[in-house]
């Protein structure tokens, strides 16, 4: 299944930049984490941290992104590029999940700078990574990383132990867990457009479409990072506005996100998706089309993929959409 990010693009806050890590930042990453107050808080790193290690450290990193193992990044300023910590992601590939970690150097410390560049990665990894939930520890006396954890959305599901290099055994920590849900955006922004529905949730009707190509694979597309359940692979489409048909939205929605044409006579009515949301009831109607002008275009950046149907499946979707895959697959 396509990941995103085999060169990795930096990703941006308002303040930094989380970009792969260069040998001319060894100095300083040496200089940030070969501190105690730093060091003790890492379950890898050793101290003192040897200057070489920073050299190897980086050289791997690179090798990792390539591999789309890992993606261990500078967290860098973004007016004068200077190194003020790192944060990383490994991925468990089986468990279809990744492992967060930062670091912050302590001159640094006080800023925000570790709930904004770790919550950015999670997000982002959710949101083009092939993975479901992403996993972190903080050690049971550091408060601090607790609290970080906690401010980007993620929840304390328990205990352990893991064994720190710096401390030289095992120690106690508190483990942490984020999926889709808890990363999602602000409230407000998840709420989509709302109609009152005394005593029950509103109904949102949208209107999706299997295109299906000459070699019989139906396209689905990704839903980017900052959307609800960013990540999830689905049909195109969007909400019927006040006014529009189904038909109409899916025509003015082919034409804004891929760029083609398609008129009413190509949709197929298939099926329709009937699902309670937390904040919403979706009712979807499916439709399927075969013809159509112009060549697919990703125009909103979306990643998109063309799926035979054997292989719907293998690629996660909302939860609305699992019984219309099954029907799909039958029919095609
Ligand atoms: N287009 C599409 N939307 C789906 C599918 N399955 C599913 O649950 N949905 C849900 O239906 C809603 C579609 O709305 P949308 O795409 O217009 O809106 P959005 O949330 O992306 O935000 P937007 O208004 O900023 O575009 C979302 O809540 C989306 O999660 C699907 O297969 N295709």
């Amino acid at each position: 299944m396509p990941d995103s990010a085999v060169t990795f693009a930096p990703l941006e806050t308002a303040r930094f930049l989380l970009r792969p890590l260069r040998a001319g930042d060894a100095a300083e990453l040496h200089r940030l984490v070969n501190d105690w107050e730093v060091a003790k808080t890492l379950a890898r790193v050793p101290f003192p941290y040897p200057r070489d290690l920073a050299d190897e450290w980086i050289a791997s990193t690179a090798e990792r992104i390539a591999a789309n193992e890992a993606y261990h990044l500078a967290i860098a300023r973004r007016e004068d590029d200077v190194l003020v910590g790192c944060c990383g992601l490994t991925r468990d590939r089986e468990d279809r999940s990744a492992e967060l970690g930062y670091w912050v150097g302590r001159r640094h410390w006080g800023q925000g700078i570790a709930p904004e560049a770790a919550g950015r990665l999670a997000r982002w990894a959710l949101a083009n990574l092939d993975i479901d939930r992403i996993t972190a520890s903080a050690l049971v006396d550091n408060a601090r990383s607790a609290t970080v954890l906690a401010r980007i959305g993620f929840r304390e599901t328990g205990t352990g132990a893991q064994d720190f290099l710096s401390r030289g055994g095992a120690m106690p920590v508190r483990i942490f867990e984020a999926g889709r849900a808890d990363l999602a955006p602000a409230p407000a922004a998840a709420v989509p457009s709302p109609e009152p529905a005394p005593g029950g949730k509103p109904i949102l009707l949208v209107a999706a479409v299997g295109l299906i190509d000459p070699d019989n694979r139906v396209l689905l597309a990704r839903r980017p990072e900052g959307k609800p359940m960013a990540g999830l692979w689905e049909f195109p489409g969007g909400k019927v506005h006040p006014g529009e048909t189904p038909e109409a939205a899916l025509i003015r929605e082919l034409k804004e996100e891929l760029g083609i044409d398609v008129t009413e006579a190509c949709l197929a009515p298939f099926a329709f998706a009937s699902h309670g949301y937390e904040r919403f009831h979706l009712l979807m109607p499916l439709f399927l089309c075969r013809r159509w002008q112009g060549a697919v275009t990703p125009l909103e950046g979306q990643a998109l993929a063309w799926v035979r149907p054997q292989k719907l499946a293998e690629y996660a979707m909302p939860p609305a959409d699992v019984p219309l895959v099954a029907l799909l697959r039958d029919f095609l």
